[in-house]
């Protein structure tokens, strides 16, 4: 900096929180050009910033036009795909729950609602709030302490999303490089299967880790091992298999029975060298709550219990890696 960018940082003294983040401050031509980072500002503490700093300049004699550029929030994040071999295991009932689950462990945790075919989180987490856009990213909403986008908020409820391959990736895109300011575990529900969103995913983010949600049926678990196939092949570490459904406990007597067959998710992790990282039951207390946008995970109880011990065996195995 010279002697002429003097006026601008005498300027800048004056907005809190400016000076230590100013990269560089130049003064010329009637231009005045500033280099903020802006590391760990949300989209609205950025634009709250920037007017004030505009403010603090205008009176700046031969500073006519100011620059500002915001340097991009490039905080190590994680990134945790939440995949499963077929539909209906309850993957997306699983995502939400761990991500809660890991919120109420102390992390900063983001939510994103990839699933093409049948985006149910905004159900699931109880909140059906648009998000605003702020410098063409999209903003999270909150809701049960996690940051949440969905394609669900993209189009009209109701509306079946027939997006071909490209554009479904597109639209999970913007949803993974929405404005997630200090978010530190992104969690992503992805669409059932091995496609072309689930490719996209792992070649232009690459997830630092991926979960597999089966239930016990061996149908289910031959169609998990090949979701944990692709994550293998494209070098994602897979930490671990979550059986859902696993065992029916009687809400009258309490008895627990298994509808779905027992002992395949330990065999099937077994063979493919991934450990069980937790057995959430098959209850009706889980149904009611997800239908009802009230996450077991957000409550208190047994079944929050459940998640609370699944999400510390994720942190164990995102530890790990
Ligand atoms: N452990 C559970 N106990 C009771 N009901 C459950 C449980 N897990 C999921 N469900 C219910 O099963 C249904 C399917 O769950 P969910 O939508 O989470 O599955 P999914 O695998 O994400 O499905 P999709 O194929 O749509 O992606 C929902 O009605 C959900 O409430």
């Amino acid at each position: 900096m010279t002697q002429d960018d003097a006026p601008l940082l005498s300027a800048l003294d004056r907005v809190p929180g400016a000076r230590e983040r100013i990269q560089s401050a130049r003064l010329k031509d009637g231009k005045a050009s500033l280099v903020i980072d802006a590391a760990g500002l949300d989209a609205s503490g950025r634009a709250a910033l920037e007017r004030d700093i505009r403010a603090a300049l205008a009176g700046v004699p031969g500073a006519d036009e100011v620059r500002i550029a915001m340097t991009a929030d490039k905080r190590e994040r994680t990134i945790l795909a939440v995949g499963s071999g077929k539909g209906g295991v309850g993957k997306s009932t699983v995502s939400a729950n761990l991500a809660i689950a890991l919120a109420r462990a102390g992390r900063k945790v983001g939510l994103v609602d990839a699933d093409v075919y049948g985006p149910s989180q905004p159900q699931i987490m109880g909140s059906h709030e648009r998000p605003d856009s702020v410098d063409n990213r999209i903003v999270p909403i909150e809701t049960h302490g996690v940051r949440m986008l969905s394609l669900g908020q993209l189009v009209e409820s109701g509306k079946a999303l027939a997006w071909r391959g490209p554009m479904a990736a597109n639209a999970m895109g913007q949803l993974i490089d929405g404005d997630w300011g200090d978010t530190e575990i992104l969690v992503i529900d992805l669409p059932p299967g091995t496609g072309d969103i689930q490719l996209s995913l792992v070649q232009k983010w690459t997830p630092s880790a991926a979960v597999i949600v089966s239930t016990p049926q061996d149908l289910a678990l031959i169609d998990a091992t090949r979701a944990i196939d692709l994550f293998r092949k494209t070098n994602v570490p897979v930490i671990g298999l979550v059986e859902n459904m696993s065992g029916y406990a009687c809400p009258h007597c309490g008895e627990i029975s298994d509808p779905f067959g027992a002992g395949g998710a330990e065999a099937a992790a077994g063979v493919m060298g991934v450990p069980v990282l937790g057995r959430v039951p098959l209850t009706l207390s889980i149904r009611r709550a997800s239908d009802a946008g009230t996450p077991p995970a957000a409550g208190e109880g047994e079944d929050a219990a459940v998640f609370a011990a699944l999400a510390a065996r994720v942190l164990e195995g995102l530890n790990r890696k």
